[in-house]
């Protein structure tokens, strides 16, 4: 069973989703630890609930973003983190932490990379792109995390119909729908040890 330390900044739907089907017993891994770097991040409240450990870092603490990686990189160590999950974590990583977890950390994005991604896409400044932009289809991925910004080798990806009278709320409510479904099988599919990375591409055993 694998070790799984999750990182937030929001509502934390994604880190519930992977709560509930690792309490079904879907998942062969473990959430021993979720780190926040937003005090106020309802994914905390969602893995205190879950009876998971679940910490906020003061990113104001640190002199940088290294330093402050290092700090979730001596935390995750305490526990024997085998898997990093991004769930919504908004801070890009350093290359020290890559580096410390090179192709054990998974991310998911609400787009289809390489559509509407990389630095300043987030949250809802991805779907409005996706709406400003007159797209006919949107959908989600899920990838391993390397030095740049949404540019790690795929895993998952799934599309979603973009309707005429679609909005900001519906695309992103419909996104955010199959995020759960990718991000779980993603982090299934590596527990079993399912996933093959050949370069920049994956392959599912
Ligand atoms: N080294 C990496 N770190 C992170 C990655 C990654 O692919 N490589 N993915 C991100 C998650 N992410 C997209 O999936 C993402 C997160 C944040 C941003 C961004 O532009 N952030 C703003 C600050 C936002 C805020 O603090 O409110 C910024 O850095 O200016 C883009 C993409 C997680 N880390
Ligand atoms: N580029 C990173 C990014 O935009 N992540 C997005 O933040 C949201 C977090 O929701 P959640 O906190 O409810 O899981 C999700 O839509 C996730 O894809």
């Amino acid at each position: 069973m694998l070790n799984i330390g999750v990182l937030i900044s929001g509502g934390g739907t994604n880190l519930q989703a992977l709560i509930d089907q690792i309490n079904k017993g879907n998942i062969n891994g473990k959430i021993r630890l979720i780190v926040s770097n937003k005090e106020d991040a309802y994914g905390l409240v969602r893995g205190r609930l879950a009876g998971i450990e679940s910490i906020y870092i003061d990113p104001k603490g640190f002199i940088d973003s290294k330093e402050y990686d290092l700090k979730i990189m001596e935390e995750f160590k305490k526990k024997d983190i085998d898997l990093v999950v991004l769930a919504g974590y908004l801070k890009i990583l350093s290359k020290e932490f890559i580096k410390n977890f090179e192709n054990r950390i998974i991310n998911i994005h609400p787009s289809l990379i390489p559509s509407f991604c990389g630095k300043g896409y987030y949250g809802k400044k991805v779907h409005q792109g996706v709406l400003d932009y007159g797209c006919k289809y949107t959908g989600a991925t899920v990838h391993f995390v390397d030095e740049g910004t949404d540019t790690g080798p795929i895993i998952l990806q799934e599309i979603v119909k973009v309707e005429e009278d679609d909005t900001l709320d519906s695309i992103s409510d419909k996104v955010l729908a199959i995020e759960h479904e990718i991000l779980v099988k993603a982090v299934k599919l590596f527990c079993e040890d399912k996933i093959i990375i050949e370069g920049r591409k994956t392959k599912i055993k």
